[in-house]
């Protein structure tokens, strides 16, 4: 399978301060893959990169199978939408103008603008001013422009920044129905683990320039340690039955319960039963699994420890 953005050594000083650092990016097709840091960890650079607004110090960059070159940078980007920072828009205009003005740009008909105002659901306000369109609008707007010319790749920095929570779920929402429905791969960037959580097949999380993880969102998810929580009639009591029987256990900060460090079938029946034996009633018993947040703090301090 054929990625539709390879990196390779990807990197980027401003001065002599590295900024991305030996990048190597993978994003298969027909994926959403959530580009995830802190703020400041070099997400826009890279995507600046990628879209050629930025010169790389080092490295190189393959879109659609191709690698990115000066003289091949436009036709590269003619299969790419994006949304980096903050839309610019004339304000004076309406939508659909701002998008007639957009098709020109870009050279690509005017006969798609019906259809990316549907997909962003704006058809209704399409003759209103944009100056007096809500964020969430104007980011759909942005997201529209994006969607001219029907390209096979979309770079999103930060899509939902700003936006208040019914924005944020109704552009997560559109976002998702991309890659189902016209076979689009996306890239989106984000500081919001749970976002990500939410949206993306697919992570690469940077962090001070440099990639620290990437893989599916599932072997992310594999990262985190699941482990069981159990209350119990007497947890004092089952915390020493179940560590005399050598089982991975500890108690919970609060004393509330225990931590079974552990979710294989064959030791959570152990637990269940030597609790029987033992006349130790079962309150509770929960699978527990780690928050991406969790997992983030984790991989972070992995890489600190290195
Ligand atoms: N033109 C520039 N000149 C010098 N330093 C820059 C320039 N652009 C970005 N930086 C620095 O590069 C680092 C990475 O910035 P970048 O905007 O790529 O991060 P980010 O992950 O997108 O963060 P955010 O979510 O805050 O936008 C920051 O320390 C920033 O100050």
């Amino acid at each position: 399978m054929e990625h539709i953005i390879t990196t390779q050594a990807l990197t980027k000083n401003y001065g002599s301060k590295p900024v991305v650092r030996d990048l190597t990016l993978k994003v298969p097709p027909g994926s959403i893959y959530g580009f995830l840091g802190p703020n400041g960890a070099g997400k826009s650079t890279t995507m600046k990169m990628l879209l050629g607004l930025v010169k790389p110090t080092a490295g190189s960059i393959f879109i659609l199978g191709k690698p990115v070159l000066e003289e091949n940078r436009l036709e590269l980007l003619k299969n790419t939408g994006s949304l980096i920072e903050s839309p610019a828009y004339y304000g004076h205009l309406s939508a659909r103008e701002n998008l007639q003005i957009v098709c020109t740009l870009k050279n690509v008909p005017e006969t798609g603008i019906d259809s990316v105002l549907r997909i962003v659901r704006l058809e209704k306000q399409q003759d209103k001013k944009v100056k007096h369109f809500s964020l969430g609008m104007k980011q759909r707007l942005g997201l529209a422009a994006a969607l001219l010319g029907h390209p096979r790749l979309l770079l999103l920095d930060e899509p939902t920044n700003g936006l208040d929570p019914a924005g944020i779920q109704e552009m997560r929402e559109l976002i998702c129905s991309l890659p189902g429905k016209y076979g689009m791969t996306i890239l989106v960037s984000s500081h919001l683990l749970s976002e990500i959580d939410q949206m993306a097949t697919h992570v690469g999380i940077i962090e001070k320039g440099a990639l620290i993880f990437q893989g599916s969102l599932e072997s992310l998810h594999r990262h985190s340690r699941a482990r069981i929580r159990l209350r119990t009639t007497d947890n004092g009591r089952a915390f020493c039955v179940l560590k005399n029987a050598q089982l991975p256990v500890a108690a919970d900060k609060d004393g509330h319960g225990l931590f079974l460090h552990s979710t294989e079938d064959s030791r959570v029946l152990q637990c269940g039963r030597l609790l029987a034996e033992q006349e130790i009633g079962v309150l509770r018993l929960e699978e527990m699994q780690m928050s991406l947040e969790e997992i983030f703090l984790k991989l972070t301090e992995k890489q600190a420890s290195l």
